[in-house]
């Protein structure tokens, strides 16, 4: 049963480092059950935003409470994935067998379905360190999903891998958001973002400067510096 993550509520989140303000009073309510994409350009924030939703970040000041709840008593009802997975030094099984010792140990060859089902079935023995990056991605996403989330974050997920790899893991996010799970997803990719978002959040200079539907936000950007990144100008 996967724990009910919505609505995602960012209250006066900020970060400072140094003289840099990175989060700059961030407030967002994420309410859609569907497909939620951050966008903006680079150094805009959009990583950290994520780590601190999912906890390995803590904010200088604000709050972030998912289906009403402080997040530090759901953080186990979310999983993320990121673009350079951190995989343990043993087989692609192994890996899998170690995130989940309960699912392992009553249902092992549950498991190897989940290993099957983003096309690891037959490196399921392989070190999961020689796997291709694509591969690797593919096993962290398996990973993730083992917990059957209420909410996936994934960061640049399909950064660098080739059109089938990212066909495959867009294609596994879209079925999990159908079965239930909150997706909330990084990409600087614009066709991805138009194949998958239910809406965008836009942000620039660390705060949130458009949410809105995918729809809107590509055929009419509101803000300059939305229509400025949708053109690829460069931003400072
Ligand atoms: N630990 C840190 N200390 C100081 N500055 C940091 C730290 N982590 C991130 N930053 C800075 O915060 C800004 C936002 O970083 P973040 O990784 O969230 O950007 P992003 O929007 O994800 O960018 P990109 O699209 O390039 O991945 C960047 O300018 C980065 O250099």
């Amino acid at each position: 049963m996967r724990e009910q993550s919505l609505p995602i509520r960012v209250q006066g989140l900020s970060l400072t480092k140094g003289e840099r303000r990175l989060l700059d009073d961030i407030n967002l309510t994420i309410r859609e059950p569907g497909i939620s994409m951050i966008m903006g350009p680079n150094g805009a924030g959009k990583s950290l935003l994520l780590r601190c939703i999912h906890g390995l970040i803590s904010p200088d000041s604000g709050t972030i409470h998912l289906a009403n709840r402080p997040l530090a008593e759901r953080r186990q009802s979310q999983a993320m994935v990121f673009q350079h997975p951190v995989l343990l030094r043993r087989t692609a099984l192994q890996n899998l067998e170690f995130a989940a010792p309960d699912l392992a140990a009553q249902d092992p060859a549950a498991l190897l379905v989940a290993l099957e089902k983003v096309n690891l079935g037959a490196r399921a023995h392989q070190p999961a360190r020689m796997l291709s990056g694509g591969e690797q991605q593919r096993l962290a996403l398996a990973r993730a999903l083992l917990r059957k989330p209420g909410l996936l974050l994934l960061d640049e997920a399909t950064a660098s891998l080739d059109p089938a790899s990212v066909y495959l893991i867009e294609s596994l996010v879209k079925q999990q958001n159908l079965l239930g799970t909150k997706v909330v997803f990084v990409s600087h990719d614009q066709g991805q973002a138009r194949r998958l978002a239910d809406e965008v959040i836009f942000l620039c200079h660390g705060r949130v400067v458009e949410q809105r539907s995918a729809r809107g936000f590509f055929s009419a950007p509101g803000s300059d510096e939305a229509k400025a990144y949708l053109a690829g100008k460069i931003m400072i």
